[in-house]
C-alpha cells in the first residue's frame, strides 16, 4: 500500500528557538506515524538544525528549492549535491511562489528536477492554476502543460520517481481551500493523464494536495480517492495541527 506523504513547507518562517519548540513537540508524536511519511522542508539555514533533531526518528528532511546547475558562479544558490550532503531526501520544485516571484519557467523546473534526481533526491513537482485561469476555464490546460513540459524534457522513465503536488494558487495561504470535490476532480484528471502514458505509473505515483490545508479540512480531503497526501504551509508551523493531520486515519 502507498504510504501517505505529508510534507511540511515552512516557507521563509522560523528561528532557532521557534524551530526547537516545534521539533520537540513533533518528536513526541513521531513514533505513532507508521502509516505516513512526514517530511519537513525548513529554510536552508535550518537544515542542519532540523537534521540534528530528526536523528533516530522516521521524519524525513526536504528542501524548498534547488538550483538547476551543478556548481559554479551562482551566488546565493544551493545545489542538489549540497542538499544531499545535508541528508535531504526530498526537494520542492516549481512551487507557485517560485514560479511567480522568481520567474521559474517549466523549462527551468525540468532542469531542476534532473539535478535533483541525479543527486538521488525525490523531486516534488508543484503544479496548479491561478484563479484567473480557473475562471477562464483554463485550469486543465495549464496543469497539463506544466506536467507535459517536464515529462517531455526528462522522459517518462525518470518521471516515475517524481511526486506531484497539486496546489491551486487561489487556495495557497488564503484560507480558501479547494473543496474535497474540486480537489478530487483535478487529482483524477491528473491521474487519468498519467494513465494514458503509463497505466502502472498512474497507480504508483503520489499526487499530493496543497492549499490552506488545516486540521479541520484535512479529514475530508484525504478521503478522496486520488489524494495521496498533503503539501502544506501555514498549518505545518503549529504542532497541534501537524499532529492532528498526521494522525488522520486514511
Ligand atoms: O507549500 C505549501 C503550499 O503553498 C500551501 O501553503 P498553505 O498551507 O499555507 O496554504
Amino acid at each position: 500500500m502507498k504510504q501517505t506523504l505529508i510534507i511540511a513547507n515552512w516557507k521563509m518562517n522560523g528561528s532557532i528557538l521557534a524551530n526547537s519548540k516545534l521539533l520537540i513537540a513533533m518528536l513526541k508524536f513521531h513514533n505513532k506515524l507508521q502509516h505516513v511519511e512526514l517530511v519537513i522542508c525548513p529554510p536552508f539555514p535550518y537544515l542542519h538544525q532540523v537534521k540534528e533533531y530528526m536523528v533516530g526518528s522516521n521524519i524525513k528532511l526536504g528542501a524548498q528549492n534547488v538550483n538547476e546547475n551543478n556548481s559554479g558562479a551562482f551566488t546565493g544558490e544551493v545545489s542538489a549535491d549540497m542538499l544531499k550532503e545535508f541528508s535531504c531526501r526530498y526537494v520542492l520544485i516549481g512551487h507557485s511562489e517560485r514560479r511567480a516571484l522568481f520567474q521559474e519557467s517549466n523549462d527551468i523546473i525540468a532542469k531542476k528536477i534532473t539535478q535533483a534526481m541525479d543527486a538521488g533526491l525525490t523531486p516534488v513537482l508543484c503544479i496548479g492554476e491561478s484563479l484567473e485561469q480557473r475562471e477562464k476555464g483554463d485550469a486543465q490546460a495549464v496543469i497539463l502543460e506544466q506536467l507535459s513540459c517536464v515529462i517531455n524534457d526528462i522522459g517518462l522513465k525518470k518521471f516515475k520517481s517524481v511526486v506531484i503536488a497539486y496546489e491551486p494558487i487561489w487556495a495557497i495561504g488564503t484560507g480558501q481551500t479547494a473543496s474535497p470535490e474540486q480537489a478530487q476532480k483535478v487529482h483524477r484528471m491528473i491521474r487519468q493523464y498519467i494513465y494514458g502514458l503509463d497505466p502502472i505509473l498512474s497507480k504508483s505515483i503520489s499526487i499530493l494536495y496543497g492549499g490552506s490545508v488545516n486540521e479541520i479540512n484535512a479529514a475530508e480531503l484525504i478521503k478522496q480517492k486520488d489524494i495521496d497526501g498533503f503539501l502544506f504551509g501555514g498549518a505545518s508551523l503549529k504542532s497541534d495541527s501537524l499532529e492532528t493531520i498526521c494522525k488522520l486515519k486514511i
